[in-house]
Order: C-alpha cells, then sequence, then structure tokens
C-alpha cells in the first residue's frame, strides 16, 4: 500500500510542550545554570507529524488540548505545515523536561497529563475517525492520560478495521498490550516498551526477534523495535532484517524514535527500504538539539547499513 502520498494522520492523546535545558554534570539536589533551553510542540504523535512535515509529507496531527499551555502548543504547532485537529479540553497540556548533559545523558521529566472527562474522551475518539477519512495511515502514539482507559487505542483500531488504513502504534504498558491484541499493521517499541511488552531483559539481536516474533503471534503484523546506537530491527511477514547507521555523535536522543517511525512511513511503510530510511531520520534526529527533527539535508540514508546475515548473538549496547 502506498504511504506516502495521501495524507497520514498522528494521534497524541497526551501532548506536551517539550523544555529541553542542557546543562553541564548533573548533580543531584545541586543548582544548575542552563547552557541552551529549548521550547517545541511534543508528544510522540506530534513529533512523528512533524518530522513528515519537514520533509515534505502531509500530515494531519489529532491533538487534545486546553489551558493557557495548550493555546501555547497551538501556537508552536502553526510554524509547520500540520493540519491540526485540536480537541478542546478543560485540563492543561503538560509540559515536560529533558536535561541534556554534555555527553548527551538525558534525564526526562514526563507529567502525567490532565485528566480527560468521558466526554473528552468521546470526542476525541470521534475526531479521530472523522480525521482519518481518506489517510492511508493513522499512528496512534505515546502514553494515555489519565481518564483515558487503557483500551483506548485498542478500541480505535477496532473501530478502524473495516477501512483500507493502516493502524500503527507507539505507546508502552498495558496500553501497548491491549492495542496488539487487537492486531495494528506496526508497533513500533524501543528496547525498554520491548522488555516490557514480553516482561523480560532482552540482551541480545536475538532475544530482540524473539520478542518481536511473540508480539506478532499476539496480533502484531510488524514489529519495527528501535535499540539506540544499535540501529533497528524490522520483523514482519517476509523476514525479519537488523539496520544500523555509523554511530553519531548525539546531541539530543529526545523524539529520536519518532523521527525513526516517520521516516519507515515516508519509505512507503514495509520493508528493507523503509528500515533503510528509519534509521536514516532516527540516526539524523540524535544529532540536532531538542527533539528537533531532520530535513532532507540532514539524512544520510546511503550510510546505513542493512546486515545480510543478522548476528543473532550480538549484545546490544544500549542507549543513545
Ligand atoms: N547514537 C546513535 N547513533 C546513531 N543512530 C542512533 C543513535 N541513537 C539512536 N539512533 C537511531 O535513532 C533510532 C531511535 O532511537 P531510540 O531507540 O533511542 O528511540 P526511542 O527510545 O523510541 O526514542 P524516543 O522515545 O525519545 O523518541 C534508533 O533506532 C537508531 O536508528
Ligand atoms: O509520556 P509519553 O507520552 O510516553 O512520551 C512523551 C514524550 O517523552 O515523547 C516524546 C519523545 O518521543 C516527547 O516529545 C514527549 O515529551
Amino acid at each position: 500500500m502506498e504511504v506516502a502520498t495521501s495524507v497520514i494522520v498522528t494521534v497524541t492523546a497526551n501532548p506536551s510542550i517539550d523544555r529541553t535545558v542542557e546543562v553541564g554534570a548533573l548533580v543531584r539536589g545541586g543548582l544548575h545554570r542552563a547552557t541552551a533551553v529549548h521550547v517545541q510542540p511534543g508528544g510522540k504523535g506530534i513529533n512523528v507529524a512533524r518530522a513528515l512535515v519537514c520533509n515534505g509529507i502531509k500530515a494531519r496531527a489529532v491533538v487534545p488540548a486546553g489551558g493557557a499551555e495548550g493555546e501555547q502548543l497551538i501556537s508552536l504547532l502553526s510554524d509547520y505545515s500540520i493540519d491540526v485537529v485540536r480537541v478542546p479540553t478543560l485540563g492543561p497540556v503538560r509540559m515536560n523536561v529533558s536535561v541534556i548533559e554534555p555527553d548527551a545523558t538525558v534525564t526526562k521529566l514526563n507529567e502525567p497529563g490532565a485528566r480527560l472527562t468521558e466526554q473528552e474522551c468521546r470526542a476525541l475518539a470521534d475526531a479521530v475517525i472523522t480525521a482519518s477519512h481518506k489517510a492511508s495511515c493513522v499512528i496512534l502514539a505515546g502514553s494515555l492520560p489519565p481518564g483515558v482507559h487503557h483500551g483506548f487505542y485498542a478500541d480505535l483500531i477496532n473501530r478502524l478495521s473495516g477501512e483500507d488504513i493502516r493502524v500503527v502504534v507507539d505507546t508502552s504498558g498495558p496500553a501497548l498490550r491491549a492495542a496488539v491484541a487487537a492486531g495494528p499493521a506496526l508497533i513500533k517499541p524501543n528496547h525498554h516498551e520491548l522488555e516490557e511488552a514480553v516482561q523480560r531483559p532482552l540482551s541480545t539481536l536475538q532475544d530482540v526477534i524473539d520478542a518481536a516474533q511473540e508480539l506478532r503471534a499476539a496480533g502484531a503484523q510488524a514489529v519495527l523495535a528501535s535499540l539506540g546506537r544499535d540501529g533497528a530491527v524490522l520483523v514482519d511477514e517476509n523476514g525479519t532484517w537488523h539496520a544500523e547507521a555509523p554511530v553519531v555523535l548525539a546531541r539530543s536522543s529526545v523524539g529520536a524514535g519518532d523521527a525513526m517511525l516517520a521516516g519507515f512511513l515516508a519509505a512507503g511503510g514495509k520493508g528493507q527500504a523503509a528500515l533503510v530510511s528509519a534509521v536514516a531520520w532516527g540516526a539524523a534526529a540524535v544529532s540536532l538539539p531538542g527533539s528537533t527533527m531532520p530535513r532532507p539535508d540532514d539524512l544520510r540514508p546511503h550510510l546505513v547499513e542493512v546486515h545480510p546475515r543478522i548476528k543473532a548473538g550480538r549484545e546490544l549496547r544500549g542507549d543513545n
């Protein structure tokens, strides 16, 4: 199915304003003077939409937003050519803070987000269905705020199942497990989310592949696992691939997984070529400040290596 030509819809149930603060070495209990601050629209689906439009691909973002922070989020989003579908809420949009040290270690402080009322949950779900009309692909991404039951994404997958739409899920915990059972076209866990989903540590590439196969058996049609500087593994009905970019000097990994997912969808959302694009977009994102999404000039797909034979026993280095 062609993914990149018609609109891609992203859903961010729990959006944020992301403040990335660069400091010297972090000392618990200490005072830190920031050397740089970046304020950007955040939440995983919003980041995917930003990455897509930065590369000339049409994206529509469904965003529940309330309070003064909601106004600020919508205003920050106006810098991008995203078709924003705002669902008004009473509670304010959360603020998530990332603290980055000179060696690019990220310490992330994510708020839970304001509680959505039952009526707001229904309005959000209905807005997603309306926004998805004639879309090629819908991405359900990020955590669920208080008040939203963990089957929210699973319910949306079921409601969209009669349409010719690929539903992609990037979430964690019980919401991910429920979504997998509903049979999404693709899930994009990172290393930690994959471990949580199969409830065991995964230390080698083979462990990752086995976990991905387990989630396929549980309902996910394909699994794109992002593995930080170890690149990414794709497992689908046609096979298993591992690809990686040369390790870049990371500046900020915030949103790298979202850029990676956007790169996968931008290149058709299937198979080896899409995996190469995904890894190139992820590697480009980590070299940029805050959660800045890569643009065409930042991308180096020709440097991505797809290993013809997967080194199954290879130990994962972890992180970025
Ligand atoms: N140091 C690095 N060098 C090269 N590529 C990297 C590096 N770190 C990450 N990447 C690329 O970025 C992709 C996404 O990284 P990661 O697995 O950390 O995502 P994530 O944990 O989902 O991120 P987030 O949740 O912040 O969006 C990786 O699959 C890889 O392709
Ligand atoms: O709390 P969640 O919804 O799991 O993740 C939210 C978040 O950490 O994800 C994005 C990076 O992937 C950031 O823009 C945002 O702050």
